[in-house]
């Protein structure tokens, strides 16, 4: 590959790949299921590494939730190989705590691709592309989310790259047809089931339909625009909660009533973080909110995690 011309969709994919990374990105690991988007940026990896110099591999996740999960992997792999990528495959178990299989898979992939990762000292691409951008966001607003709910993934955060953010699936789609590859079809991602897979083959047609074409590109640039709002809002948050804490873990309820409602919800929000509530939603928020602002002084909310308490003009936690 790397001495024959690229077809336009695997030259689309590689210059992605090459605009996302940094000279600090020295070893690169592509996180691959064996789907379009991942074979896809695995191929355009390898091409950008061996130009870069840059060493370069794949590791595929088995959850090994289904029968013939690991002959999946192991199908993934051997593509990988012949891209000359050098795979791991790695099985992880998938715990379900309460929050789902799905969220449990995911949880258990994250931690073994970071795993992975750390231990070769390598940056993680994943293959998420600007369809799944689109999806996530119109499912936000579906469930009426904020800003940074909205903004959804960036190209690089939290040691995480996403190079394919801006190109849409199609084009994955292309460049593992340029290239020979048939890419593994993960049955979920046609189970109506679930609420993505809907929005993907249902709700998305039809917008682009009566919309006009570019509904998932406008989708996906949405979400651009409201994460730069959603960082310069958190920056701001982070001096007001500064300004409104009283030591003791303790806010200061009439400093906290007088900022504006996108900051002071963004303050209780990492405060409430920080007391150790979790699985927190916009409700809980708005719980604590409206005892912050109600005209009575004192009352109490029950969390997840943690109790807030009114009194004395301070907001307290569990003291
Ligand atoms: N089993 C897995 N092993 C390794 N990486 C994975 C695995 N599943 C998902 N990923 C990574 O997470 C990304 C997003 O996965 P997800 O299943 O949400 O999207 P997708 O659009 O179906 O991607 P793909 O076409 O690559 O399967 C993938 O592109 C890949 O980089």
């Amino acid at each position: 590959m790397a001495r024959r011309a690229l077809g336009p969709a695997t030259l689309a994919v590689a210059q992605a790949a090459e605009a996302a990374l940094g000279p600090e990105d020295r070893s690169l690991l592509v996180a691959c299921s064996g789907g379009a988007d991942s074979l896809a940026l695995a191929a355009g990896t390898a091409h950008v590494a061996r130009r870069s110099g840059r060493a370069y591999a794949a590791v595929v996740v088995d959850h090994g939730l289904q029968d013939g999960s690991a002959e999946v992997a192991q199908a993934a792999a051997e593509v990988l190989e012949g891209l000359g990528l050098a795979v791991s495959v790695v099985a992880v178990d998938v715990t379900d705590a309460g929050s789902g299989p799905e969220a449990a898979a995911r949880e258990a992939r994250y931690a073994a691709l970071r795993r992975e990762a750390t231990a070769r000292d390598a940056t993680l691409l994943l293959g998420h592309t600007r369809d799944d951008q689109a999806e996530s966001v119109l499912l936000g607003l579906a469930r009426g989310s904020g800003a940074r709910s909205l903004s959804g993934m960036a190209v690089r955060a939290d040691g995480l790259v996403r190079p394919l953010l801006g190109l849409p699936r199609a084009t994955t789609e292309a460049c593992c047809a340029e290239l020979g590859l048939t890419p593994w079809s993960d049955p979920h991602n046609a189970d109506p089931a679930y609420a993505r897979v809907r929005a993907r083959s249902r709700v998305l047609p039809v917008l682009e339909a009566e919309l006009g074409p570019g509904v998932a590109e406008a989708l996906a640039r949405s979400a651009d625009l409201l994460r730069s709002d959603a960082d310069l809002l958190d920056a701001l948050a982070m001096t007001a909660g500064q300004d409104v804490a009283t030591g003791e873990s303790a806010l200061d309820c009439v400093r906290l009533a007088a900022l504006p409602d996108a900051l002071r919800s963004r303050v209780l929000l990492a405060w409430l973080r920080e007391l150790g509530a979790h699985d927190l939603t916009a409700r809980h928020v708005a719980a604590v909110d409206a005892l912050v602002t109600a005209w009575r002084g004192q009352g109490t909310v029950d969390l997840p995690g943690v109790r807030v308490v009114r009194a004395d003009g301070l907001l307290r936690g569990p003291t």
